[in-house]
Formats: structure tokens, sequence, C-alpha cells
């Protein structure tokens, strides 16, 4: 039997864990939430630009718990692959999530953050100091429009490397993320390569990440009507982007290439009118991952002493939206008035 990653199944997860079980070297363990009913009973319904139609698509495992290796007995796996959204502001945490499949004290499984952000690799030091972590960082376009029903629109691709942490010899890790590129890219339906520096590819990423996904989220206008809104580019997407860029010089020396703000800009094509997960998240009531995805670069970028007056209003809006959403899901109390 081979290696068994165990991703979380969304819209992320799904293609992740068909890309590994059709190369044949992984046996995949999913764990599922709501859509975990339809999924044991029917499978996946997968429309996917990389794979074509998947129609009762099932991973080796279906679970809808978090296996718990010390209750159940279980040995640990070769490798947990975390790809639920990222919201530290939000409990449970996603250490607290994924700790029961996680042996302690042993380097014998690698964590993968299949996620997007900065930094999310922390809140994992303390309590797993001998767990490799890898970092995978996915430029796909995958939705999840009904439970089980995933439409992956954008091709995979996937880079992933080690997370330097300082107990463990960085070999370990590199070691790791190699073996599972191979066994990612195995099935030959997506582009999945190792990456030596993973450092430089997430702040690459933030550049959209950090300011198409709340701008967009806040206007409501998706990356290709934004280029098209009177003065959006010049008032706010590039004044921001440029901040990323400055942030990710002055934090870590990690040098953007020059036209990567245009680039960005420009990575979709205007008429394919794409809404950011953050956009999608808020059209759909969900949380969204502000913290991971602006507030650490921004906290990171001010302790540089980087000007970042663009990013400092748009984290400032984005954490009130999460306040109105945790206040719509009774998560906050409002004194006096009941109406939302
Ligand atoms: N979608 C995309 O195109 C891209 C996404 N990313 C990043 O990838 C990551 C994953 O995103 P995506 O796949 O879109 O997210 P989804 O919301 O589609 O999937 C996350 C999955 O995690 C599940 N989950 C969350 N909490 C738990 C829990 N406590 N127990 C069990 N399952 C749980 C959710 O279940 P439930 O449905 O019950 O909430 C859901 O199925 C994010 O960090 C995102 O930013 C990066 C690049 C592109
Ligand atoms: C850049 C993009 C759109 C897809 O890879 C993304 O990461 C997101 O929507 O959060």
């Amino acid at each position: 039997m081979g290696p068994v990653p165990r991703p979380c199944g969304g819209a992320v997860g799904a293609i992740a864990a068909v890309n590994l079980e059709v190369g044949g070297l992984a046996t995949v363990t999913v764990v599922l939430r709501s859509n975990y009913k339809v999924v044991n009973e029917k499978g996946y319904t997968i429309e996917s630009c990389d794979h074509g139609s998947l129609k009762g698509w099932k991973p080796s495992v279906v679970r809808n718990t978090v296996p718990n290796l010390t209750e159940e007995n279980l040995p640990p796996y070769d490798y947990v692959i975390l790809c639920t959204k990222n919201i530290p502001d939000v409990p449970p945490t996603v250490v607290d999530l994924i700790a029961p499949a996680l042996p302690q004290n042993s380097s014998k499984t690698t964590l993968l953050l299949l996620q997007n952000g900065l930094n999310i690799e922390r809140p994992f030091l303390r309590p797993f100091p001998n767990t490799p972590i890898l970092s995978g960082i996915s430029m796909i376009g995958s939705a999840e429009p009904s439970p089980g029903h995933i439409v992956q629109d954008e091709s995979d691709k996937l880079l992933i490397g080690a997370f330097p942490t300082s107990n463990i010899n960085p070999a370990v890790p590199e070691r790791r993320a190699e073996e599972l590129v191979e066994m990612y890219s195995k099935g030959g339906k997506t582009d999945c390569q190792y990456s030596p520096n993973v450092l430089h590819d997430r702040w690459k990423k933030l550049v959209f990440n950090a300011c198409l996904n709340p701008i967009c989220a806040i206007t409501g206008l998706d990356d290709g009507r934004i280029r098209l809104a009177d003065g959006a580019l010049d008032g706010l997407v590039r004044p921001a982007m440029r901040e990323i860029v400055a942030a990710a010089k002055a934090v870590c020396g990690v040098q953007l290439a020059e036209d990567v703000v245009e680039a960005t800009i420009n990575v979709d094509p205007l008429e394919s009118y794409l809404k950011p997960s953050m956009q999608q998240d808020l059209e759909k009531g969900n949380f969204i991952e502000f913290e991971n995805l602006l507030g650490e670069p921004l906290r990171e970028g001010k302790d540089a002493r980087v000007p970042m007056p663009t990013l400092e209003v748009l984290y400032q809006c984005a954490k009130a939206i999460q306040w109105r959403i945790k206040e719509t899901k009774g998560l906050v109390e409002v004194p006096g008035n009941k109406s939302v």
C-alpha cells in the first residue's frame, strides 16, 4: 500500500484527492463534513478541465470525522494534507481540528498546508515541533457549487516545497516534498512541481490574494470588472499590490519580478470575470480568510516599517465585514438591537 494522504474534500481537496489516486502511488482518506452524506453514498460529481467528467468518483476512504490515531489505534499517516479554509479568528483553529490525526513527537507524518496566506505554518510549530511541514501554493480555479459537485475550471498548478522549521533537518521536508510531487504528478493530469523557495512563491501569490481578494470582496466586482471600474486600478489595486511588493523585500528579502503588479492584474483573461475566493465566500455568507491573506502580510510589513496605507484600510474593512458575518451567525452579541 502506498502512502496515505488525507485531504479535506472541498473544492481544492477533492481535486487533490483525484490527482493522488489516479497516479496509483497513494491511497487517500478524505475527511468530509457537509458533503459527507452525498459523497459517501454517491461519490463526487466532478467536472474538471484537467480530468474531464467524473461521475460517482470516490477516494479509497471517506470519513466524516478526523481520524483519532490514539482512540482508534491507527498507524500514523504518511501525509496529512490540510485544505480547509484557514480562518484563525473563528474556532476551532486548524491545529485543534487536525491534531488528533498527527502523531506526537514523531516525524513520521508530513503535513502539507494546501491553503492560501502567510505564516499558516506558525501555529503548528509549538504543538508539533517534530512534524515536517510543507507549503502548497495552488493556482487552481475550483468550486463546489453544491455538496459533492466540484467544478474545476482552471488547471491545477501546484508548487510544493518545505517550510523551514528550526527543529528538523531541512533535508527531511525537502525529500518529502519531492516524494509528494512525484505522487501528485504521477497521473500526468496536472502541473505539480517542487519549489526550493516557497516563501518567494507565497509572497508572489499574496500580490493577488492580499489585494484582489479583499478589493473584489468589498466592492462586489470580480477581477475583470475591477479592471473596468473607473479609477479602481490606479486608486486601489496598484497601490495595494505595490505595498505587498515592498513588504516582501523588507520582511524577508524576497525580490518579486519587476512586472509582478501588471502580470498579476492580467493573470486571468478579463472576460473570465473571475471571482476570487474571498468574494465567493462573502457572497455565500461564509467567513472570509482575511487574517492570513491580508492581516499577516500587513503586520509583517508594518513591523519592517513599510508604509501600507491601502492594505491597512482594506484590512480594517475586511475585519468589520467578518464581524458582520459573525453577527449573522450568532457569534457576537449586539446589545439592545436584535435585527441584522
Ligand atoms: N478554490 C480555489 O480555487 C482555490 C482555493 N485556494 C485555497 O485553498 C484552501 C481551500 O479552499 P477551497 O477548497 O476553495 O475551500 P472549500 O470551502 O471548498 O473547502 C474546504 C473544505 O473543508 C471542509 N471543512 C472545514 N472545516 C472542517 C471541519 N471542521 N471538519 C471537516 N471538514 C471541514 C469544508 O466543509 P464544509 O463544506 O462542511 O464547510 C469544505 O469541504 C483555502 O485556503 C483557499 O484560499 C487556493 C487556490 C485556489
Ligand atoms: C488566485 C486564485 C484566484 C486562484 O488560484 C486564488 O487563490 C483565490 O481565489 O483565492
